[in-house]
């Protein structure tokens, strides 16, 4: 998807993908992935999301990727917390006590800038992007993570009356983009609060572990 989408959305603040408040699969599942304090959680696509606060305030480090500067200013004054700011090649690193953010494509971010993580934690990223995009983002969070346990969150409507982002992602995609990397378990699925767009749409956790070496 062309990046001016979401810089504009940023700069309009058309940003109705944002909760304000800590995801309640996140809240809810976080011990599926059984991380002692201080793991490094990364978060995709982070936008400004509160899970980013929820997961500090619950002694987790956490690493984000996110494409617009304007979502990570706000970010940053929601933390009430001043960065340190240094540039990475085409990426600019925003750092704080337990917080690091990559502002940027994340298809530029390699697993030596990243780090190791302990875990990721997929909300509105895959759904976010386009079909012709999901593979290779896929294959890039495996890398990049070196398969770390994940924790994905994908919607299920119908495709004829709504019109993505969030783009609906079925469980057999799921499996296609994932199965290689990961043993799959679905571990929740729940009606989206009040639909989406005005249809119905459900919200469903996936839990990915690496797969056994064949
Ligand atoms: C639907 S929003 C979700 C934000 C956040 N995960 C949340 O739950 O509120 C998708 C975000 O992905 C960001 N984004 C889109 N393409 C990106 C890319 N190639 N690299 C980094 N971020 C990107 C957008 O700027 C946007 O903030």
């Amino acid at each position: 998807m062309d990046p001016r989408f979401w810089h504009d959305r940023w700069e309009t603040g058309r940003t109705n993908f944002h909760e304000g408040q800590p995801n309640a699969f996140l809240v809810d599942y976080i011990q599926t992935l059984n991380l002692p304090k201080g793991a490094r959680i990364f978060l995709p696509l982070c936008g400004k999301t509160r899970d980013i606060a929820w997961l500090l305030s619950q002694g987790f480090h956490v690493v984000g990727a996110e494409l617009s500067a304007t979502a990570i200013d706000q970010l940053f004054a929601d933390l009430d917390v001043t960065p340190d700011i240094t540039q990475q090649g085409t990426l600019q690193h925003r750092s704080a006590p337990g917080l690091d953010i990559y502002v940027g494509d994340i298809f530029d971010l390699t697993p030596t800038a990243l780090g190791q993580v302990d875990a990721t934690f997929d909300r509105a990223a895959l759904v976010a992007l386009p079909a012709d995009m999901r593979d290779r983002y896929a294959q890039h969070i495996v890398t990049l993570t070196q398969s770390a346990p994940q924790l994905l969150v994908t919607f299920q409507y119908d495709e004829a009356l709504i019109q993505g982002p969030p783009f609906a992602i079925p469980a057999d995609q799921v499996k296609a983009l994932y199965g290689d990397a990961y043993t799959l378990t679905r571990l929740a699925r729940q009606d989206t609060d009040g639909g989406l767009k005005g249809h119905p749409a459900t919200e469903e956790l996936w839990h990915l572990i690496a797969a056994p070496a064949p």
